[in-house]
């Protein structure tokens, strides 16, 4: 069956009226597809009338079946009308004048209350006439019918009253729809800020905590742009390339393209299964607005099928789209007629190595008119590319708007970016300030005066993240960071520098059972995804990932971000403590520092501007001494695994050596001393594993605690148990969160005092 919101398309009236009446025709449909089986005889455009309810003008009511209802013609060229299988209207009915208001009741729920109009009565006489004189005009409404189908329907109007907060943005109808489907019922404030020069055709360099919506400050007015675009019109098969967003990491792309996606779905179904590049079965219907993603670790055959297809908006990383560039002069052509280009975490491009690739690609948006368009280095690519632009030929688009987004630009870069384009261009020779100012310099800005949105806060942070720190040896990192997954259950990101050590910890934190799994580049990409996919699903999930997990991934409540190692500098820490305290939601970061970082500590918090430490997070001792148990059996057993694959891997080699040069191994050698060996290491581990598990299935008593008396010691476990702070994993220890454990705890001039 149709929902109910798609039927809203019989009538436009003005926006207000329309607006209210929408709501009663969405519900009046689905009151006309409930009573189908009753009225299915009737089914010939019915002259029916519904009688008035005999409510008198003035009347409020929150029974919409009370309403003076009559029943609207369905001329078949309406396309809301007939009978098909695919589940067509059997009847409509509408009602005029009347206003729709909401009373909130207790609890904070809304409830829609009608009061009935003057002419909301009469009304009921003067369509009979309407009726008639629509049916003369049959012919031409069937006539228009026939393209009708295949292009984008109509506008349907939108209840303002739902949304109030994006009322004052000119986005269109279906967008709205989609925002209150997806529950966001007020733009974040970069949104708010940015959507109006957005809207009026302005380039933008935003600049955001993170989370807050970036994503949609760009994507909107892009969504918005392809609507307006193909308004009236059916949609294209093979589309042409609008937008070009750039993002620095595969996730963050396809991330991306997810989240616009879902946006567009709330009006546009087709586009679920016509995007679903792995279920090539699925036949294709023609979405309204077409959006592909071209990363890297990618089948290259699959992408190139993509691209083929055509889309409207590609979010890519700018290694592969420069790959793909390289072979596919149309692309290339399509990329010089962008209407918009985004740059999503600029900052971070540079980082991870792709300074050439995103050179050439911008130099493809600089204008004709620009005398540098093309410099010799990017005319040298070009050429290499076997891409036709000589001289002088970069950008067909006069008119492209560029955005600019991040949770770190600095204030200096925002402003050179701006002040560009009335200084005095560089002198031979002369260097950037940074690698950053260098890649900001190929941007074109179509605008004189880009406007920029700063609301950077004054700690770097989400205003909603609760900060702290650990102050440990090394060789006690793998013990706290236990110590803190077990005490605080919940999703959470473990940052490490370095691949190795997540090769050491997951195998680790597995066997003590916890759900790991870890994220680094040297993972296939399939792998990649499957893991974030993992983590994304289950509560407790804990990632351990390196900084390629650190920027702009958006993964549903992450409770805790650990910074295993000081990251290297302030942004770094910024956007990996940004993975939590999304969307206004609160979130924990802890930092775990030992002796031999403290200087570069003190350095990272200096250039985060902090005069004083974050608080330090207090720690169970009692518990530690148990802990360090079941982590030096686990240890223990992860060496005894390693000490096996080292064998086997030391078997096979030799094994292989032997067979390349076709000789017979000692069956000493081949078979006796290392079977020996692996059945002692074998039973080895499996006693250890043995011990570890009698240890994992108890809870942990902390000292002091009697578990046996629940009524006695210091902390009795009754008293736990009738307040609810039972803690499955402790004996001793309360429920309780980090954030408040961190803010509950007596501050450090108060301990002094005691
Ligand atoms: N208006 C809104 N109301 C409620 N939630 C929103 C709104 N807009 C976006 N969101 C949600 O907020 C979350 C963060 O959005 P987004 O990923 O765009 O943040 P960001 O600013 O780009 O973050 P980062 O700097 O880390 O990349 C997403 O889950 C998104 O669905």
């Amino acid at each position: 069956m149709a929902p109910s919101a798609e039927i809203v398309v019989v009538r436009a009236a003005g926006p207000r009226f329309a607006a209210r009446r929408a709501k009663l025709l969405a519900r009046s449909a689905s009151r006309g597809t409930k009573r189908s089986a009753d009225v299915s005889d009737d089914a010939a455009p019915s002259t029916k009338r519904r009688k008035s309810s005999g409510l008198a003008p003035g009347t409020v009511t929150d029974d919409a079946d009370k309403l003076p209802w009559h029943e609207v013609d369905r001329s078949e060229g309406a396309g809301i009308g007939g009978f098909d299988e695919k589940g067509g209207l059997l009847m409509l009915e509408e009602v005029d004048d009347v206003d729709v208001f909401y009373d909130e009741e207790a609890g904070g729920s809304k409830v829609a209350k009608f009061r009935i109009g003057k002419n909301a009565v009469d009304v009921v006489a003067v369509t009979s006439k309407v009726d008639q004189k629509s049916k003369k005009t049959k012919g031409k409404t069937a006539a228009l019918a026939v393209a009708a189908p295949s292009s984008q329907p109509a506008e349907q109007p939108f209840d303002e009253y739902l949304l109030p907060e994006w009322q004052p943005f000119a986005l269109k109808n279906q967008i709205k729809r989609s925002l209150h489907k997806l529950g966001f019922a007020k733009p974040t404030e970069i949104q708010k800020r940015a959507l109006p020069f957005a809207l009026q055709g302005r380039d933008i360099i935003g600049v955001a905590e993170t989370g807050s919506g970036k994503t949609l400050a760009y994507g909107l007015p892009i969504i918005n742009y392809l609507l307006a675009k193909y308004s009236g019109i059916p949609p294209p098969e093979k589309r042409t390339l609008s937008a070009l967003i750039l993002a620095p990491t595969r996730e963050l792309a396809l991330q991306v393209g997810e989240h616009l996606r879902a946006v567009v779905q709330g009006f546009d179904p087709a586009l679920a299964k016509n995007e679903d590049e792995d279920d090539e079965k699925t036949p294709l219907g023609v979405p309204i607005i077409s959006i592909g993603a071209i990363v890297g670790g990618m089948s290259n055959l699959k992408q190139k099928r993509v691209i083929d297809r055509g889309m409207d908006i590609m979010i890519a990383t700018p290694g592969r789209l420069w790959d793909l560039l390289s072979e596919d002069a149309s692309l290339a052509h399509q990329v010089r007629s962008i209407h918009f280009l985004v740059l999503d975490e600029a900052d971070r491009m540079i980082e991870t190595g792709h300074f050439e690739e995103l050179h050439n690609i911008l130099g493809l948006t600089r204008r004709t008119s620009d005398a540098e368009a093309i410099d010799e280095a990017s005319s040298v690519a070009f050429q290499k590319a076997g891409i036709a632009v000589t001289e002088g030929q970069g950008s067909l688009s006069d008119d492209m708007q560029t955005f600019v987004f991040s949770a770190t630009l600095s204030k200096d870069l925002q402003h050179n970016l701006k002040r560009r384009r009335r200084a005095p261009p560089r002198k031979k020779g002369q260097k950037p300030p940074s690698t950053l100012d260098e890649l900001l310099e190929r941007l074109d800005f179509r605008d004189e005066e880009p406007e920029i949105i700063d609301l950077t806060p004054e700690q770097g942070v989400s205003h909603t993240l609760q900060e702290a720190k650990l102050e440990c040896v090394s060789e006690e990192k793998d013990l706290f960071l236990y110590y803190f997954l077990l005490r605080y259950p919940g999703r959470s990101l473990v940052f490490v520098s370095a691949i190795d050590g997540i090769r050491r910890i997951v195998p680790m934190l597995e066997l003590l059972g916890l759900k790991v799994y870890p994220l680094h580049s040297q993972l296939q990409q399939k792998q990649r995804l499957k893991n974030l996919e993992r983590f994304k699903a289950v509560p407790d999930g804990i990632l351990i990932a390196t900084d390629v997990a650190a920027r702009g991934l958006d993964i549903p409540a992450v409770e805790h971000v650990i910074h295993y190692q000081i990251p290297r500098t302030a942004d770094t820490y910024i956007h990996r403590s940004g993975r939590t305290a999304r969307a206004e939601k609160p979130g924990f970061s802890l930092l775990l520092c030992s002796p031999n970082e403290k200087r570069v500590q003190q350095a990272l918090l200096q250039k985060l501007g902090r005069a004083v430490d974050p608080p330090e997070l207090p720690i169970d001792h009692g518990v530690i001494e148990k802990l360090k148990e079941r982590l030096a059996l686990a240890k223990k057993i992860d060496d005894a695994m390693h000490k096996i694959k080292k064998a086997n891997h030391e078997k096979n080699w030799l094994q292989d050596t032997a067979d390349a040069l076709e000789i017979e191994l000692d069956s000493d050698l081949e078979e006796d001393q290392p079977d020996r060996q692996y059945q002692k290491t074998a039973a080895q581990i499996a006693s250890y594993k043995a011990e570890l598990r009698a240890l994992l299935s108890e809870r942990v008593v902390a000292r002091g605690i009697v578990a046996r008396y629940i009524t006695s010691g210091p902390q009795p476990v009754a008293d736990d148990l009738m307040a609810s702070s039972f803690n499955d994993k402790f004996v001793g220890i309360t429920r309780s969160t980090a954030t408040a454990d961190v803010a509950n705890q007596p501050s450090k001039a108060r301990k002094e005092r005691k």
